[in-house]
């Protein structure tokens, strides 16, 4: 694709000179930084510049396998890093530029990640854990992963519709990610009584074999229920605990950052209670979050996670499967953001007032970057059925912490 006399680069090409041959030559005066940065990963023409992008695994030689099975390759220096050693001895990466955004590359082994991507898949992906897909379809109680591998072939029907129910528009498919005001602790109760009408199943849907949905499976909730719709948590419906695994993940990611010479020499604003990073050791505990699946052609766009009490405290997000090109940014979309080079096994966290409640996103999934350890494997034959279905996704781990340790939610 980057090479220009290859068939996919003289189509992408083609594709290009076509659909922008009306387009208004000043249209990309108007985008904000993000917006810009957005465009250019997304494109297919011209192939995004991956010499600016991010790309850590590629100082790592264990990993080299996994950098040339792509043919996406960014820069170990393409922006600022400091390296450093965490309490477990492991390699981690910090940003001057934005204190509070640690990446940790490969810090899941292959099998902690093959663990994750069937714990994602078998274990999380149904009741009592919501997924988009329970919003137009009446889902097997053993969810759509495990119907799908006992028979493909089996209809899964559409909800039918209450005529009664007050209903909010939202589709199936992408996240919509609506604007929502910023959660506190002075504005938690109103926030959450504020009522969460049900999404509606639309009239249009049709039932669907188990390998149609598959593919349009995009998210399964984490912990307290989110209300896509309102961009809400809906803590009435009562909170599923974070799963052992995950949460130790989290926790010993949190833990083995040393914090203090993250922030102690930054005086950013941490709000009225003051700065919570010396507390995280001790008080860190994730309690919500979302697992996305991305097909190749998806995207996530520019957002903030803003829905959570805690302003501040880490947010742990954990990569599988597809590279991806994650966008960072600032508190508002005027900031350029750094394009980083996410692949399978990297830990993200985002954590502190300059970052947690950035802009970021995912404007590119890389094709044809899954890791060879992804690839059939010899002693474990069941593997080839998620190989199959990693063959076109990534997926991604994302998980937050609603409330302080010590606040005490009343419902
Ligand atoms: O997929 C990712 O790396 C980021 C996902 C994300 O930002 C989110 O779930 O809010
Ligand atoms: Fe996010």
């Amino acid at each position: 694709m980057n090479d220009p006399s290859s068939q996919a680069y003289k189509k992408a090409r083609r594709q290009y000179l076509k659909t922008t041959r009306n387009r208004d030559p000043n249209i990309d005066k108007a985008w904000t930084p993000f917006r810009a940065a957005e465009k250019h990963f997304k494109a297919r023409f011209p192939p995004p510049d991956f010499a600016k992008v991010l790309d850590l695994a590629t100082l790592d030689a264990s990993r080299a396998p996994e950098v040339a099975a792509g043919i996406w390759a960014g820069k170990s220096d393409a922006v600022e890093t400091r390296a450093f050693v965490t309490k477990s001895g492991i390699k981690g990466y910090a940003f001057p530029s934005m204190p509070g955004l640690i990446l940790l590359p490969g810090l899941l082994s292959p099998e902690k990640q093959r663990e994750l991507i069937r714990w994602s898949l078998v274990e999380h992906s149904r009741q009592p854990n919501e997924t988009n897909l329970d919003i137009h379809y009446r889902l097997p109680s053993e969810g759509i992963w495990n119907a799908y591998v006992r028979d493909g072939s089996a209809i899964v029907h559409p909800r039918p519709i209450e005529a009664d129910t007050e209903y909010i528009k939202q589709n199936p498919g992408p996240r919509k990610l609506i604007d929502n005001i910023p959660a506190d602790t002075t504005n938690f109760e109103c926030l959450s009584n504020v009522s969460k009408p049900l999404a509606p199943p639309s009239s249009t849907i049709q039932p669907a074999t188990c390998s149609d949905l598959l593919p349009r499976l995009r998210w399964a909730n984490i912990g307290w229920f989110y209300h896509w719709g309102t961009k809400q948590y809906d803590f009435s419906k009562g909170k599923i605990p974070v799963h052992d695994t995950i949460r130790k993940i989290c926790k010993d990611a949190v833990q083995s950052v040393d914090w203090k010479e993250i922030f102690s020499s930054t005086n950013f604003d941490w709000g009225p209670n003051g700065p919570d990073w010396m507390d995280w050791q001790e008080n860190y505990e994730p309690d919500a979050g979302i697992v996305n699946f991305y097909q190749t052609n998806d995207t996530l766009m520019a957002h903030v996670d803003r829905s959570e009490i805690c302003a501040t405290s880490p947010l742990v997000s954990i990569s599988l499967g597809h590279a991806a090109v994650f966008l960072i940014g600032g508190l508002t979309r005027e900031t350029e953001p750094i394009p980083i080079l996410l692949r399978s096994g990297d830990v993200v966290i985002m954590s502190g007032p300059a970052c947690r409640r950035a802009y970021h996103g995912v404007p590119r999934i890389l094709e044809n970057t899954l890791p060879p350890h992804m690839a059939d494997v010899v002693d474990d034959p069941e593997w080839s059925t998620y190989k199959n279905y990693m063959d076109s996704t990534r997926i991604n781990i994302n998980v937050r912490q609603v409330f302080p340790k010590d606040f005490d939610p009343v419902f």
